[in-house]
């Protein structure tokens, strides 16, 4: 099976008596194509999901598993290269660089591997509705512009994973409605198993499933 399976995940952090578990006894399937919501409180291990899933922590125990591989017991050198091509980011600011015009942004993954098969940048910014903007830099961009660029960017390696941390935090409503239906679309169209982190209720309407962590805990609503 290909896309991404979490089974069975615990996190717990610190040793001794000063321990916290950020992650209790988690597991959860996102199929190719599928995009997946997480809601919770502040606290309750959303981060801490997406930093497992993205093979950015090691669980304290417990298996992820992206398409055939496994990341659990990976080495550090193994995990980053897996990271850089089968896994897409996004935060909860854009993270662009500040020097580089959009269709550089989109480029510059490409720069960090053997990549055989990436999408073409000016066709992937005409897709988030941003080829009018291929030129300029970040700080000519407004919140929803950036995001758009730092959606398409986490994409031009084709990974079979994405992961998205609150990308409408800094963005009005009608905004955020535009950034989430581009995720699920993109979703869609190119069989990505799509994990978004929000507090933001009102766009879940676009995800396929939807989550909510409380302490540690992991349930479908
Ligand atoms: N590196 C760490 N060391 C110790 N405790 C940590 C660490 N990272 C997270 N925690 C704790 O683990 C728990 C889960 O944190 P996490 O950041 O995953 O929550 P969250 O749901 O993403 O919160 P928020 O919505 O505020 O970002 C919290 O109690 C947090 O304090």
């Amino acid at each position: 099976m290909t896309g991404l399976k979490i089974t069975d995940v615990t996190l717990v952090h610190g040793d001794g008596e000063d321990t916290v578990t950020a992650l209790d006894h988690v597991s959860l399937t996102v199929a190719p194509g599928e995009f997946v919501a997480i809601l919770g409180p502040s606290g309750s291990g959303k981060s801490s999901l997406l930093a497992v899933a993205g093979g950015l922590t090691t669980p304290t125990s417990g298996s992820v598993r992206i398409g055939d591989t496994e990341l659990v017991g990976l080495k550090a050198k193994e995990l980053s290269k897996l990271r850089r091509e089968n896994i897409g980011f996004v935060f909860q600011s854009s993270n662009l660089v500040p020097a580089l015009t959009s269709v550089d942004q989109l480029k510059l993954p490409t720069t960090f591997g053997k990549f055989t098969d990436t999408r073409d940048p000016l066709e992937l910014l005409e897709q988030v509705g941003m080829a009018h903007k291929a030129d300029k830099r970040p700080h000519q961009l407004s919140g929803g512009e950036r995001q758009r660029v730092g959606i398409a960017r986490a994409l031009m390696v084709r990974p079979q994973v994405l992961l998205v941390d609150e990308p409408t935090a800094a963005l009005d409503r009608a905004r955020s409605q535009e950034v989430v239906k581009l995720i699920a679309d993109e979703t869609k169209a190119h069989g990505v198993a799509s994990i978004m982190v929000t507090h933001d209720h009102d766009v879940i309407g676009h995800c396929d499933a939807v989550y909510e962590m409380v302490d540690g805990k992991l349930t479908r609503r």
